[in-house]
């Protein structure tokens, strides 16, 4: 074995520990400036003092702090050697050598730890130069060599502190107790310490002093698999889980009566938002377009009732009304309405006709967006709608339009991906207009019929041949239309 293996060994030093004196029988024998200063730093570690200290003797602030109950008892006298009774701990601070000498041969006879104030040799423990912030303490000793210095370094050490220490401190405090709640047992304990000391060092303390309760339990979550997250994935998913409890608690509060616009998207159950699917399971009533497929319902078990008319095309103002006067009535009852639509409700789902009726009622509507098939038939179809070198803009256009009149077409662009919605009913007229705009006869187009859906068929066609294609392949509602060179962007 060599002598470089193991590190040199300086005595002369003292045992740096933190005593833990909580309701601890702390005796402190003495009423100036220095019994006050180990009056306070006993306090603040939670002892149970005893003091001893004429009235006369006493510093104003000791004589408040025994007004304040702070002093488990007072004994108004000299010290007598009873004093030393049940006692844990003395620390003299008296201005009587002789006195200070006795109390201390006493403490030591009887085994009791015992400090003389600025008397090394009467000392079993020195006082350090301390730096507090919440549960940080940094203590400073110079082993009697320089008192006055001692606290000239603790001052410049604590200049040199990062800001917020504590709180990371308090951060990482909270954090370790949660872990070992959730994973008490004797055999995690190197999973646990390894995972503390990884978040420890990949967080900076700024981090650290961003740990809440909030953020804590959603840390927890990559414990269980051994992950550290960084604190941006921890905000947001925080973030999120804030959002959804609001929306719960809001679905929950059916006592006042609630309505919420909810898209279902393309007609896949799995297409539609979390926060949509939630919605749903809390609703006491849905009132659905007839649009919406079964399977979009296969978990609900509240009352579902289907809108009147089919859609757009043959919606009286009779079914509307109806629509109107089941969810009123429901929301008078003080209960949560969905009004379910598919797609998105703001995307020619007349959905913001629908809100403003509400909200002119006096009820607060709330809105979940869905995925409109505009977008996610393209996708089913393998049509990227922009995509470089060839499309770099989408045009979303209904086939119906009011009174019958398409809307207003822009002229054709090379560069635009033209999707059009409920594009059945009129695709020779629609064939007609495009081609007055510009339209190239042979520009790739393609129909996406029930998108999304176990009968979904993707039909090709050209500008030209529309109604032709509509008619020979017997392509029915709902469809969407997606025009433009993006159309064989994958297939060529
Ligand atoms: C750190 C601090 C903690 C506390 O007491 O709470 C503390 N002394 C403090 C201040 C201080 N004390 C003295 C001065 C005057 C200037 C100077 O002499 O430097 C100042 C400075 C001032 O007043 O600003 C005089 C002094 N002190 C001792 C002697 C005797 C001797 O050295 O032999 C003499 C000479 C008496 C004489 O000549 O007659 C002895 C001790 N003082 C200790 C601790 C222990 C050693 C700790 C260490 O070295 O690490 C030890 C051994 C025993 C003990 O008392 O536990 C506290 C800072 C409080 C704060 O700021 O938070
Ligand atoms: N004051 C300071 O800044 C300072 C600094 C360093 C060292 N010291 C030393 O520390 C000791 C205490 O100084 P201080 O300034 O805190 O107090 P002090 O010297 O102002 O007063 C002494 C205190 O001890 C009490 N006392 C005296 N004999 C007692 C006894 N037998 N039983 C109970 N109480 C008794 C007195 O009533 C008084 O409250 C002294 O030895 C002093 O030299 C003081």
């Amino acid at each position: 074995m060599s002598s470089e293996e193991y590190p040199i060994i300086r005595s002369g030093g003292s045992l740096l520990l933190a005593w833990r004196t909580k309701n601890k029988n702390v005796l402190i024998v003495g009423g100036g400036e220095v019994a006050t200063s180990r009056v306070i730093k006993s306090l603040e570690a939670d002892a149970l003092i005893t003091l001893v200290c004429p009235e006369k003797g006493l510093k104003d602030e000791l004589k408040y702090r025994i007004q304040q109950k702070q002093i488990h008892k007072w004994i108004n006298r000299e010290f007598e050697n009873s004093d030393l009774e049940g006692i844990d701990m003395t620390l003299v601070a008296i201005d009587d050598p002789i006195r200070s000498k006795e109390i201390c041969v006493m403490c030591r006879e009887r085994k009791i730890p015992v400090n003389v104030a600025d008397v090394p040799l009467m000392c079993d423990f020195y006082f350090m130069a301390e730096h507090r912030d919440g549960p940080l303490q940094i203590a400073v000793s110079t082993n009697g060599q320089g008192p006055k210095l001692a606290t000239i370094i603790r001052d410049r050490l604590a200049e040199n502190l990062p800001k917020g220490i504590a709180g990371a401190i308090k951060g990482v405090g909270l954090l370790r107790q949660k872990v070992r709640e959730t994973d008490p047992s004797h055999t995690s304990s190197k999973k646990r310490m390894n995972w503390m000391s990884r978040i420890c060092q990949q967080w900076t303390l700024e981090e650290l002093q961003q740990l809440d309760e909030e953020k804590i339990t959603t840390l927890m979550s990559f414990y269980e698999n051994d992950d550290v997250p960084n604190i941006s994935l921890i905000k947001e998913r925080t973030l999120q889980k804030d959002r959804d409890e609001t929306l719960e608690k809001q679905i929950d509060s059916n006592k006042k009566g609630r309505i919420i616009l909810v898209g279902a998207g393309p007609g896949d159950p799995e297409l539609m938002t979390v926060k949509a699917t939630k919605a749903l399971m809390s609703a006491d009533l849905i009132v659905s377009d007839r649009l919406v497929p079964p399977a979009i319902f296969s978990n609900v078990t509240c009352e579902i009732r289907l809108a009147p008319a089919k859609s757009g095309e043959d919606k009286t103002p009779e079914s509307q009304d109806q629509i109107q006067t089941w969810c009123l009535d429901a929301l008078n009852e003080g209960k949560t309405v969905i009004r379910l639509k598919v797609g998105d409700p703001f995307l020619f789902g007349r959905g913001g006709e629908e809100l403003a009726y509400f909200r002119d009622k006096g009820w607060n509507v709330e809105v979940i967006p869905g995925i409109s098939s505009a977008l996610s038939a393209p996708m089913a179809a393998d049509v990227p709608v922009t995509h470089r070198g060839l499309s770099d803009q989408v045009l979303i256009i209904t086939g119906q339009g009011t009174k019958g009149r398409f809307p207003e077409l822009p002229k054709y662009h090379e560069m635009r991906t033209t999707v059009v919605l409920m594009a059945v009913g009129k695709a020779n007229e629609l064939s007609k207009e495009l081609l007055d705009k510009g339209y190239p006869e042979n520009l790739p187009s393609v129909f996406v019929e029930n998108s999304n859906r176990p009968e979904e068929r993707i039909i090709p066609a050209t500008v030209s041949t529309l109604g032709e294609v509509v008619e020979k392949q017997q392509v029915v509602s709902p469809a969407t239309l997606i025009i433009g060179r993006s159309v064989n962007a994958l297939t060529i």
